[in-house]
């Protein structure tokens, strides 16, 4: 089966000569939710930043690949490219813009054509995945930050992309809104790459866990293993929260 996201021995240093990422390989398949873990300057945001060819070996020095379903990641398949990949960056404001809730998450596929009732009806259907078809009508910016991350998630969706890629989603949550967000994600029927140091989040929401340190993948394994292997912990500025057990949750509880 061809993977969703296929990068393949990528490498990157950005004009200046910093060698961020060195030979990373990640395959994830259709349906698979990712967590990618691992300290500052691990070199996360430059790996994603290529998966929909915000960076790449034109805007510094870079080999390998990497292929969406298929579609290499070039210049010439970008549009493509960007709509299979959905990107949620940390800070909402950096995708809402428009006057209302519904004329934000409308903007991706009125761009790509879609027009009427076809484009009401996408609009309304990522709102709801997300819990805020009541508030279609809003100005995003009367709304918390936790629903304008919620839209910001939806704006994505309405693109119906094959993979979403979230950059640190449960950061500046409550508790409730951080546990409300990972029930949407649960739900959601995608393919998800999920970029946190909420270690307790990938534990609850990613089977799998890949783990970047020094621009090098130095695991790739089940969450609950990564966060169980105090040597790798520590070797990569991995910490757990205090008082967080992962042996303490209910094996049964965990995302399989
Ligand atoms: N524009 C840039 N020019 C030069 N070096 C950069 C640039 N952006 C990032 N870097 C360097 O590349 C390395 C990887 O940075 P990156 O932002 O990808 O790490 P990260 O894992 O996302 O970190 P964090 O968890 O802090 O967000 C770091 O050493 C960083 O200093």
């Amino acid at each position: 089966m061809t993977p969703v996201l296929d990068v393949r021995g990528l490498a990157f240093a950005y004009p200046d000569g910093h060698q961020a990422l060195f030979g990373v390989d990640l395959h994830v398949h259709a349906g698979e939710r990712v967590a990618l873990l691992g300290p500052n300057g691990a070199g996360k945001t430059t790996l994603v930043l290529h998966l929909n060819g915000i960076l790449s070996g034109e805007t510094g020095h870079g080999e390998g690949s990497v292929t969406v379903s298929g579609l290499p990641v070039t210049k010439k398949n970008l549009l493509e490219i960007r709509r299979r990949v959905g990107i949620v960056f940390q800070d909402p404001d950096d995708q809402l813009f428009m006057g209302s809730v519904r004329a934000d998450v409308a903007f991706g596929p009125a761009n790509l054509g879609l027009r009427g009732p076809e484009l009401d009806q996408r609009v309304m259907a990522a709102l709801e995945q997300v819990g805020m078809a009541d508030d279609a009508d809003r100005p995003p910016h009367h709304l918390s930050f936790g629903q304008r991350r919620r839209v910001a998630i939806a704006t994505v969706l309405a693109m119906e992309p094959e993979i979403l890629v979230l950059d640190e989603p449960s950061s500046n949550l409550d508790p409730a809104s951080r546990r409300e967000l990972a029930d949407i994600l649960r739900s959601l029927d995608i393919t998800v790459l999920m970029v946190t140091h909420d270690l307790p989040y990938a534990l609850e929401l990613c089977p799998r866990s890949v783990v970047l340190s020094q621009g090098r993948v130095v695991a790739d394994a089940a969450t609950y293993d990564v966060l169980t292997d105090e040597a790798l912990m520590r070797a990569h500025r991995l910490e757990l929260p205090w008082g967080f057990d992962p042996r303490s949750i209910p094996v049964d509880s965990l995302p399989g």
